[in-house]
């Protein structure tokens, strides 16, 4: 596994987003051969979505051979509530890019038969023929997506119960109120993501340096799901420096000094 310390959530997010656009651009996708992108929503990755507008508008990169799958979505709420991660995914980055409608994939929280709405986007993953790089963020509990703490991590895409620690958490967005907050979510399973070719996922803040303690350091745990990334043959994390705050010192000049040619956003665009 790879960590990118990055000095604050800015240069965290340039970092991500020439990361992603490097890999879009080096595959030369096509409409047959389309780049195939997972997707988080949250906090963590909204400024590499302004990032990756940006480079669009620029022209650095094109949406228009990437298919897109989403990592979860609440049930029960209508698509078009401000809070659904399809109004998120539509306001924050697809409605300001070039990528083709019909190459959008999101959970549907509101589908009659659940079950079988996850069973059909992990066919449909395949179908594609699997998710080139997987794009995540991190709870403060360390788990991935929605895979909440004892999450198997071998689960595939399913129904989970949100625990109380993300309800409070994501009460934020829902009026501070924790009974607005959906109960229930469709969610990829860790081993959807970790079935990705790469995976990134970007970490920051103090309210995250527990979980990344864990990954980086600690053992791999179900209670820890993002730990399961120990296992992936491609996985880099890229974080700031407020969320090494609970790494050992020498772990920290370790990485710091194994990726010191890449820590520059700029070195992955050339
Ligand atoms: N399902 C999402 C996760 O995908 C996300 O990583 C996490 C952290 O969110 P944030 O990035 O806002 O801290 O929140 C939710 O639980």
């Amino acid at each position: 596994m790879r960590l990118i310390i990055q000095p604050d959530f800015e240069n965290l997010s340039q970092w991500a987003a020439n990361y992603v656009v490097a890999r879009i651009n080096a595959a030369e996708p096509t409409a047959n051969q389309p780049f195939v992108l997972g997707l988080p929503t949250g906090s963590s990755p909204l400024g590499m979505y302004k990032c990756l507008v940006d480079l669009c508008k620029q022209g650095k990169v094109s949406f228009r051979n990437v298919v897109t799958f989403n990592m979860d979505e609440y049930v029960n709420i209508p698509e078009n509530h401000p809070e659904s991660y399809h109004s998120f995914m539509w306001n924050n980055f697809f409605s300001h890019i070039d990528i083709k409608k019909e190459n959008v994939n999101i959970l549907n929280g509101n589908a009659p038969d659940l079950e079988k709405e996850c069973e059909n986007y992990e066919t449909k993953i395949k179908a594609v023929g699997g998710i080139d790089l997987f794009l995540g963020g991190i709870g403060p509990d360390g788990h991935i997506a929605f895979n909440e703490p004892g999450s198997s991590l071998s689960s595939r895409t399913r129904v989970k119960t949100l625990t109380r620690d993300t309800i409070i958490a994501n009460s934020r967005f829902f009026d501070n109120d924790v009974n607005k907050v959906p109960k229930t979510a469709l969610t990829v399973g860790v081993g959807t993501v970790m079935d990705a070719k790469e995976v990134l996922i970007m970490v920051n803040g103090h309210n995250k340096a527990r979980a990344l303690a864990q990954v980086v350091e600690g053992s791999v745990n179900h209670m820890w799901t993002i730990t399961a990334l120990q296992l992936h043959p491609k996985a880099i994390i890229v974080c700031d420096e407020a969320a090494t705050e609970e790494i050992k010192v020498g772990t920290y000049r370790y990485f710091k000094d194994i990726e010191k040619e890449n820590l520059n956003p700029d070195s992955l665009l050339k």
